[in-house]
């Protein structure tokens, strides 16, 4: 299939996060297309990287992918325009947590092509984590096109869609527990009398050090920990109290909830 024109319909933190990450990976701003609800959104994007905003109307005619970005609360409202707007052989790509790819395919022309995606907001620094699956009219030529869609901002992974909900509680919302862990570690510096910005500095470079070494060294993490944990040293005495506080426990049921309400949000449109 060849692709010319794509269109992000909804321009949040995640639709514009794909349009950044697009232009910085080569992609014209004339081969995109945006839409945004708000007014003066739409303008401050146009502004800002270049890029059209239409309507989704006009965008449905335009591209020949749709990646929708909209809140999973927001799609009945867009689906009622991309039923009838929608042309055959339109590559519609969802962002959205939860909605599964047969909720698009009753509602759009007979045939339309679908993949599920789960990318992170990593994308907006080229380093998002991006899960997909095909629907039931996405052959791999759908699959492949949006592989290199996303592969231009991060590392992709092909997924059975009934794994989605599983992958959007850990790298959908995972950005979002290191982000919390790393607030929690700078309050524990500033418990301990450093200056914010320097809890700030140690604990970032130490988080981005930690993420390259897991990446890039092939150690296990468990064997990464035990290489800072010396024997009747400081680490353990920290990570018999991350034990104490179940904090293991923690993460399991809060991943689990995450999952949980991926689904729900999936069968709110049953
Ligand atoms: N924020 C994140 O980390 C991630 C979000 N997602 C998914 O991406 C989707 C968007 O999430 P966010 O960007 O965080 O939300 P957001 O609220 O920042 O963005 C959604 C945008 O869509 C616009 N919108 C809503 N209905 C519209 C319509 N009919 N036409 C045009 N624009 C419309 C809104 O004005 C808003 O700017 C959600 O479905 C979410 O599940 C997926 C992975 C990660
Ligand atoms: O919190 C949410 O619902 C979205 C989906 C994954 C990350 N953010």
């Amino acid at each position: 299939m060849a692709m010319t024109t794509i269109a992000v319909l909804g321009a949040g933190k995640i639709g514009e996060a794909l349009l950044s990450g697009l232009l910085s990976a080569g992609r014209r701003p004339e081969d995109l297309l945006f839409t945004e609800r708000y007014a003066q959104r739409a303008a401050e994007l146009t502004e800002r990287y270049g890029v059209r905003a239409v309507d989704t109307a006009t965008a449905a005619t335009d591209a020949d992918v749709l990646v929708v970005a909209v809140k999973p609360q927001d799609i009945e409202v867009l689906l009622d325009t991309l039923a009838t707007a929608v042309t055959p052989g339109t590559l519609v790509v969802s962002l959205a947590a939860g909605l599964p790819t047969a909720l698009y395919e009753r509602r759009l022309p007979a045939g339309t092509p679908v993949v599920r995606v789960m990318p992170n907001t990593p994308m907006l620094v080229g380093e998002a984590m991006s899960a997909i699956s095909a629907g039931t009219h996405a052959g791999p030529e759908h699959l492949a096109v949006v592989e290199d869609l996303l592969s231009a901002v991060g590392k992709v992974v092909r997924v059975p869609e009934r794994q989605q909900d599983a992958v959007t509680a850990l790298s959908g919302s995972g950005p979002a527990y290191f982000f919390f862990l790393v607030e929690a570690m700078i309050d524990a510096g500033i418990l301990l009398g450093l200056p914010r910005d320097v809890a700030t500095q140690l604990i970032i470079q130490s988080a981005v050090g930690a993420a390259v070494m897991l990446r890039d060294s092939g150690e296990h993490p468990v064997a990464l920990r035990e290489a800072v944990t010396s024997p009747g040293g400081t680490t353990i005495a920290a990570v018999r109290e991350l034990e104490n506080h179940r904090v293991r426990a923690a993460l399991l049921s809060a991943i689990e909830a995450a999952a949980l309400r991926s689904a729900e949000l999936g069968r709110a449109h049953d």
